[in-house]
């Protein structure tokens, strides 16, 4: 089974190298453009400047790069009918779009995060969405990370908010606030809001809070070191291989019965 990284230079790309060796799985290559930041990696290990090329030598893509990259690269792997593990957040609608787009040509396992026990806490927190009623529950996500995350809310914790509208059976966009500063008025009745916190070097910490007048529920998780997210990464690779197009999650990986 050959595995290629996109972002192979990156925090979770570096690790993804030590990964994929560690399955047993063969390293085919990586996507850089920035090839004197290779230093530490396999010297056998071919490099590539855009995804096309890596795909000719893979049979599935591990994608953890930045939110521009993600329509080329959709575009790229349905091309060449090689399947994608995608777990770069920050995405916009139309970047969404593409990878639904993709996964009508090719298999993708697309989460915001792919630590077991996050795919857990999504669970959860939509089973709590649904029992606990938002006029009487007020649910608030707070996550925080390392100094050097470009996109807020994280992927993560957008992932919880709406797993949480879905068991209110609302949408997120209607009912999402975000960053709150000045004279915001009073918090909205069925709000899910969303606190994000930067520093030092944290891998990525999440709770999300459902408070009444009278008691509070928190569902929290902590990834002590970001290598969760690339052993989960390579789990999912393992598995999506010669499956059908289509868009997966952690939970078909994870194989949890549906809710
Ligand atoms: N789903 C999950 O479980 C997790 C998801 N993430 C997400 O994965 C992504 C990568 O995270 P992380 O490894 O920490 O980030 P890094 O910035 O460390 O690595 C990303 C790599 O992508 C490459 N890249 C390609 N195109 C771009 C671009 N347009 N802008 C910036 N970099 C680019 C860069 O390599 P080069 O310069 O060599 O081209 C860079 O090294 C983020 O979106 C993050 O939120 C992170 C952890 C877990
Ligand atoms: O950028 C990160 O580091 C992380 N990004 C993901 C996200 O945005 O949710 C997952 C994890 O929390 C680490």
């Amino acid at each position: 089974m050959r595995i290629g990284i996109a972002g192979i230079t990156g925090r979770v790309g570096r690790l993804l190298v030590e990964e994929v060796q560690a399955a047993g799985a063969v390293l085919a290559g990586g996507t850089t453009r920035t090839p004197d930041r290779a230093e530490g990696l396999p010297a056998a290990c071919p490099l590539f400047a855009d995804m096309s090329a890596l795909a000719e030598v893979c049979d599935v893509v591990i994608d953890f790069t930045h939110a521009d990259t993600v329509v080329a690269n959709a575009q790229a792997l349905a091309a060449k009918k090689v399947a994608w593990v995608l777990g770069t957040t920050g995405l916009s609608a139309q970047q969404n779009t593409a990878v639904l787009k993709a996964a009508e040509h090719v298999a993708v396992v697309h989460a915001a995060n792919f630590s077991p026990g996050v795919t857990l806490v999504q669970r959860l927190a939509r089973m709590m969405g649904q029992a606990l009623p938002p006029d009487a529950y007020d649910a608030e996500i707070v996550e925080m990370h390392h100094r050097q995350k470009v996109d807020a809310p994280s992927g993560t914790a957008l992932a919880i908010g709406r797993a949480v509208a879905l068991g209110r059976g609302v949408a997120l966009e209607d009912v999402r606030e975000s960053g709150r500063d000045g004279h915001t008025g009073p918090r909205r009745e069925g709000a899910i809001g969303f606190a994000a916190l930067r520093g030092g070097q944290i891998a990525g910490e999440h709770d999300v809070l459902f408070t009444s007048a009278d008691e509070q529920i928190t569902l929290s998780h902590r990834a002590f070191d970001r290598r969760i997210f690339a052993t989960g990464a390579v789990r999912a690779a393992l598995w999506v291989k010669g499956r059908e197009a289509g868009l997966y999650s952690m939970e078909d990986v994870l194989g949890l019965p549906p809710l």
